[in-house]
């Protein structure tokens, strides 16, 4: 590590040298406006430049830079450029048959050469989606305590409580602009895995970056931990966590309070807060306390709900109809499926002029106990409430589809197999086009795999799923199922709140979202039977997300302007 000495921050900027090597690429200049200890900045050269992860680049250093950053000797005498690197990388990644082992290449490679981690992440979105992400993302998570080499992110535990601004401090970037956090209590459908769960926040502010252009410097992925009620991992020797029973009520309160306040303090108003994968009892509860304070965002209540209005917009083109039109049967009435019922309800209420308290009523919900009704109010959670409709008690999911006859059937359960043969039967009974979602992650937990709903609904339905299935053949044509996944929208959505200086989110942000993501599937999309584009365009999706998401904040006046800011 090599100190410069320098009369002032102003020759910090001038030179270039704050982040260590000249960002030829631009990508990523998130720190170069903090402030550093007066007077002295360290900079990254030789070996250490090396093992740099921000500004390492391995044999791709030309050689002036090697000159210029003392790299002679450290390297072979090759210059390779960026693209023969990916080549080389992404022909040994597509050695690994198993899936973990693929999450793991990429992981070393984030934590060797970031600028080639995302160079690959973009360039190869569709292939590397479901290892960085959901599904491998899963397992991971399940086995993160055995797999873990280096920590990635911060871990805020109890052990930290009364001492979160200082354990903030201990980062070292200080322009953050997005945080993921999350206490792992609800990690995809895979339940409570602790700790362990820190490979969400990871993972998610990955594609902040990959998928939405955010500076990873200006990222933070956060892990609260409050102990875990998984059996398992308290008795697994390699958990990473606090070995205790969650803490609840005014203890865990508490730390959340202490989180938020601090990350506000730290990072100012503008800073967003993304919870992700929180159990719903404290999903709704920190949403709802935080939201008119905080520009804070539930991504698994408000993102999956603009994600799946905006595959049902699209829908409409190939299924007819405006929405109104339509009747939705969910199984699962949690933080998705009540977020994506409510996000529908309103939409309808803003077309139709219709009061919300009526258009709720053509939206069903069936918990693990059965149809949500009347019958059942009193001793419903809160969120379920408004779903209590009129109806006979129903237990079973297939006799209320049978009921209520529902043209889109939403699966948020977090089980696998529950959209059985005759579910979807009974759907292609009564629809010329079922629409039938499976949103649970991962892929062992989708409510019914593509295969089963083309088959089943012989080639008629409309498939979308959370975790990404590979085309279909039935009887002699190729069905391409979609990816229904709040990625769609978070870093699209994250990266129109941060450029307009958003402070509070809104649902009519949620809604332009919606409609910005449902206006990017084009005539050749529908024609393969598809309600959302390509991941392959997403960084182009993103930006227009991000651009209608702005002009909605500006409209609505929820922005700090930067004389202020
Ligand atoms: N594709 C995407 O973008 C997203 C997918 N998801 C996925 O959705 C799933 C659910 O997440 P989330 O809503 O946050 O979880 P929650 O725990 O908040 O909700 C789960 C709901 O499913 C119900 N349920 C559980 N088992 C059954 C069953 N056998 N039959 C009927 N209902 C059942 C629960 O019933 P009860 O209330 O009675 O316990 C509850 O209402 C997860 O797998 C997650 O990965 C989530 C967000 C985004
Ligand atoms: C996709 C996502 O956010 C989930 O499954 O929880
Ligand atoms: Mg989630």
């Amino acid at each position: 590590m090599e100190t410069v000495m320098i009369n002032g921050g102003d020759e910090v900027y001038r030179n270039g040298v704050a982040g260590g090597v000249e960002d030829v690429y631009g990508e990523d200049g998130a720190t170069e406006d903090q402030l550093v200890t007066p007077w002295t900045v360290s900079v990254a050269s030789g070996y250490t430049l090396l093992r740099d992860p921000h500004h390492n680049k391995g044999l791709a250093f030309n050689e002036k830079e090697r000159d210029a950053h003392y790299l002679r000797g450290l390297l072979p005498p090759s210059i390779v450029t960026q693209e023969l690197q990916e080549k080389k990388l992404m022909h040994n990644f597509r050695q690994y048959q198993v899936p973990l082992q693929r999450y793991m290449a990429m992981m070393d490679l984030q934590e060797r050469n970031e600028r080639l981690f995302y160079k690959l992440l973009i360039d190869n979105v569709e292939e590397l989606l479901p290892v960085v992400y959901t599904p491998t993302v899963g397992e991971a998570c399940q086995k993160y305590g055995s797999i873990f080499r280096r920590p990635q992110g911060l871990y805020i535990s109890l052990k930290e409580k009364g001492k979160v601004l200082e354990v903030l401090k201990n980062w070292p970037e200080r322009s953050i602009q997005v945080i993921v956090v999350t206490d792992g209590e609800r990690i995809l459908g895979l339940g409570d895995l602790g700790c362990q769960g820190m490979g969400i926040p990871v993972g998610k502010l990955s594609l902040y970056t990959a998928l939405g252009g955010v500076r990873p410097s200006a990222c933070l992925p956060v892990t609260i931990d409050v102990g875990t009620n998984n059996e398992k991992l308290l008795n697994d020797e390699f958990y990473i966590g606090l070995k205790q029973k969650r803490a609840t009520g005014q203890e865990y309160n508490e730390l959340m309070e202490e989180f938020i306040s601090a990350v506000k303090q730290n990072y100012g108003e503008k800073v967003l807060v993304q919870f992700e994968d929180f159990a719903n009892h404290n999903a709704f509860e920190l949403l709802a306390k935080y939201s008119q304070t905080h520009l804070v965002f539930n991504d698994d209540i408000q993102g999956t709900a603009s994600v799946v209005l905006a595959g049902l917009l699209a829908a409409l083109k190939l299924v007819g109809g405006t929405l109104a039109d339509h009747k939705f049967l969910f199984l699962g009435a949690g933080e998705a499926g009540t977020g994506i019922a409510e996000l529908i309800a309103l939409e309808i209420s803003r077309q139709t002029k219709a009061p919300v308290e009526e258009t709720r009523k053509q939206i069903w919900l069936v918990d693990s106990k059965g149809l949500i009704v009347s019958s059942r109010k009193e001793s419903l959670q809160h969120f379920k409430k408004p779903w209590a409709h009129e109806h006979e008690p129903v237990k079973e999911l297939v006799d209320a589809v049978k009921e209520i006859k529902p043209t889109v059937l939403i699966g948020t359960s977090g089980v696998g197999k529950t959209f059985t043969k005759e579910v979807v039967e009974a759907m292609a009974s009564f629809n010329e086009k079922p629409l039938i979602l499976s949103l649970s992650n991962p892929t062992s937990h989708s409510e019914c795999t593509a295969e089963e709903a083309y088959t089943w609904s012989e080639g008629r339905a409309i498939f979308a799923s959370g975790s990404p299935f590979d085309p279909v053949m039935y009887d002699g044509k190729v069905f391409v199922p979609g990816q229904a996944n709040n990625a769609y929208i978070f870093p699209g959505f994250g990266l129109g709140l941060i450029i307009s200086g958003a402070i509070r989110v809104r649902d009519d942000m949620l809604l332009a979202a919606s409609e910005a993501l449902a206006a990017q599937v084009t005539q050749e999309n529908y024609d393969k039977g598809l309600i959302y584009p390509p991941f392959s365009n997403i960084r182009k999706i993103s930006a227009h997300i991000a651009a209608k998401v702005a002009a909605k904040v500006y409209e609505l006046g929820e922005y700090l302007s930067d004389v202020f800011g």
